[in-house]
């Protein structure tokens, strides 16, 4: 599995964090940036991860800001991404079994580091289940 990483400043300590945990479990990413706590604005850097998301280019994507949020919206506006914020396990693994979400996103300002790297764990780990959960997936395609 190929992962697109990133984040704003806001975002960037926890994805350092999500880095070693990716390099420790030997999943493959490449890292968007950004390169340090500088100030950035969220989009510069979720459009370059959810456009390789929805090119097939990487088959998830994780984005981190300071609430999660900005980088959601962002990246949610890309065809056949599923971006979910999730900021606890149930919605992590639920998110994956019900919504094939293929992008995670997270706010650093919210959630501690190690609830975020077991969130990152479960969310990378968990399959789609499929059946009815497609069909309601398939319906989001049409609108795309
Ligand atoms: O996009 C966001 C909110 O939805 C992120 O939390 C950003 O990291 C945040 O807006 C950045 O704020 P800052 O005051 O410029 O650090």
């Amino acid at each position: 599995m190929k992962v697109a990483l990133g984040s704003d400043h806001g975002g960037y300590e926890l994805k350092e964090e999500v880095k070693r945990y990716l390099e420790e479990a030997r999943i493959d990413y490449k890292d968007f940036g950004a390169y340090s706590t500088d100030s950035v604005d969220y989009p510069d850097i979720a459009i370059p991860v959810a456009e390789a998301v929805s090119e097939g280019k990487y088959e998830r994507g994780i984005l981190i800001c300071g609430t999660g949020i900005g980088m959601s919206i962002t990246a949610n506006k890309f065809k056949g991404v599923r971006a979910a914020l999730c900021h606890d396990i149930f919605s992590a693994k639920a998110t994956r079994e019900h919504n094939d979400s293929n992008l995670l996103t997270m706010g650093d300002r919210v959630i501690g580091k190690q609830l975020a790297l077991e969130i990152v764990k479960v969310w990378l780990d968990t399959e789609f289940h499929g059946g009815r959960h497609a069909r309601r997936i398939n319906k989001i395609k049409e609108i795309e």
